[in-house]
């Protein structure tokens, strides 16, 4: 039996405003995620990824707008919420990953505080102490060592690498349904991309959330997704699984995506 879908995108635009006009920049894009499954979206620079993302949370910049289609967590269409619920959905269901851990924490708190202020954010009236505990449990589910020890530091005092995976801990520390995850790895160096993909892995499987995970690179999704979508100038020109695509691609984009990744290997 199929597992269920999680996250339906349906026929997605978005516009941005340039000057007096509207520059469409997502064509209907429609995706499915489904539980305990990571969709790995591909596509070059400019071609639409981080808008998407964004889009799925309710994050667009000021000057995009969604046109039209759906985006259902289940059966709720996150693109017709009011602010107020939307808000508590955003983490508590879905939650976003980002690509730059040290552009992401708050500098003057420590991790622990991190989480305390996300789990109070969304109503746990746990004591601190078992905030703490489920800020422990949830790093040490990603693989940090001395996770007692993390939660009494500030993001300056840990390496990209580890920060990161503070950063998944925390979008993971609600149980979120799904996470969206825009090139996670960016930043990393190559031990520390392939300690962030396994903890991504081990975290959806685990836990049966779907995953949204975004890269420009096909090579890095095949170690993580197993469905891809390929995006090309705001419009998915491919989708299917992701060993059939790498090898059978049949857009000529893809096609130049999977020589790039086979280079690599
Ligand atoms: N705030 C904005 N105002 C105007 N145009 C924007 C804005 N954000 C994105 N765009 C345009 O929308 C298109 C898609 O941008 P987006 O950032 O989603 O691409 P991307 O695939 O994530 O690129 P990259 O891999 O380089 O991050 C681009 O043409 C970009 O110039």
């Amino acid at each position: 039996m199929e597992p269920e879908a999680l996250l339906h995108v349906q026929d997605l635009k978005v516009g941005v405003r340039v000057g007096k006009r509207m520059k469409f920049v997502i064509e209907e894009v429609s995706l499915m995620i489904r539980r305990g499954e990571v969709l790995g979206l591909v596509g070059e620079s400019g071609s639409g990824k981080s808008l998407i993302c964004a889009a799925l949370l309710g994050l667009l910049p000021p000057a995009a707008d969604v046109q039209a289609g759906q985006v259902l967590l289940e059966s709720i269409d996150l693109l017709r919420l009011p602010p107020k619920r939307l808000r508590q959905i955003r983490g508590a269901q879905i939650a976003f990953i980002p690509q730059n851990p040290m552009t992401a924490c708050n500098p003057s708190l420590t991790i622990g505080q991190h989480f305390l202020e996300t789990l109070r954010a969304h109503g746990n009236s746990g004591s601190k102490r078992e905030r703490l505990e489920c800020a422990v449990a949830i790093l040490e589910q990603v693989g940090l060592p001395r996770a007692g020890q993390i939660v009494g530091l500030y993001p300056f005092e840990l390496s990209g690498g580890m920060l990161q995976r503070v950063l998944i801990a925390l979008a993971a520390v609600l149980q979120p349904k799904v996470l969206v995850a825009d090139e996670p790895t960016t930043a990393l160096d190559p031990d520390n991309q392939e300690l962030v993909l396994s903890c991504l892995r081990n975290l959806c499987a685990e836990h049966k959330m779907g995953m949204l995970l975004v890269s420009h690179d096909l090579h890095l999704l095949s170690r993580c997704a197993r469905q891809t979508a390929v995006l090309h100038t705001g419009r998915i020109v491919e989708s299917g699984l992701l060993c059939d695509v790498m090898r059978d691609p049949q857009h000529a984009f893809t096609r130049a995506l999977v020589n790039a990744a086979v280079s690599k290997v």
